[in-house]
């Protein structure tokens, strides 16, 4: 049977990547998606905007929502110091067992840990799970339409803590409207919006970060 577009995204990484170099293998996922078959990463131009808050923050423990293939993992990943912990979730079995090969291709399987599964979930069971009190920095990059509700669940079980840095992604395309609203008029969010374009194409995007104020 043919294979699926994450299939073939692994095949290019193993192919053009160098093992045990993260730099390497986000390189051979760019060049992928902007000359063979676009793929729904985060990207090279706003994966430079996270790679600048993700050092800005510069996190002990993060959290991703939405894996897809591993991209925004490594990239996040590669930046962090060796005790630090990046817990991401996805709910696509197929999607997760291609980001496992990704990250261990990348060599930094020792920094994540990924699991399968929906937000609503297991954010109410990360605490006791996973033994991670708050989080620093959340990357959201889910269904669009559980960044609000999975904000407020955040909250409700007081995984963000006075400080925490949440980044979304496609805030614009295919937007989350309803969370942008909530974030810049909440006075419980500082936020900023960091103009983009959606990965690999000319359309608009951008990410925006909110820092939860307590
Ligand atoms: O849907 C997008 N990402 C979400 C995939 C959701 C799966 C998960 C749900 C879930 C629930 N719980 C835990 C983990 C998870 S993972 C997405 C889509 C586009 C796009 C697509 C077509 C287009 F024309 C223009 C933009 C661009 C992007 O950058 C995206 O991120
Ligand atoms: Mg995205």
């Amino acid at each position: 049977t043919r294979s699926t577009r994450p299939q073939r995204l692994l095949g290019a990484v193993q192919k053009n990547a160098t093992r045990g170099d993260p730099c390497s293998v986000i390189q051979a996922i760019d060049h992928f998606c902007r000359n063979k078959e676009w793929a729904m990463n985060v990207g090279d131009e706003k994966g430079c905007i996270l790679d600048a808050v993700v050092s800005e923050v510069n996190p002990a423990t993060v959290l991703e929502l939405g894996t897809y293939c591993g991209y925004s993992t490594v990239r996040i990943a590669r930046l962090l110091p060796p005790d630090a912990k990046l817990i991401t979730l996805e709910f696509n079995p197929d999607f997760a067992a291609i980001a496992r090969q990704v990250i261990a291709w990348a060599g930094l399987e020792e920094k994540v840990q990924l699991v399968e599964g929906a937000s609503g979930d297991w954010i109410p069971r990360m605490k006791e799970q996973f033994g991670v009190k708050t989080f620093d920095l959340v990357f959201l990059d889910h269904w669009k339409d559980r960044y609000l509700p999975d904000t407020k669940l955040m909250e409700e079980c007081g995984i963000l803590r006075k400080g925490s840095v949440l980044l979304a992604d496609n805030v614009i395309c295919p937007g989350t409207p309803d969370y942008l609203e909530f974030v810049r008029n909440s006075p419980r969010y500082e936020s900023q919006y960091f103009k983009s374009h959606l990965e690999y194409t000319k359309v608009e995007d951008g990410l925006e970060k909110s820092v939860f104020l307590g």
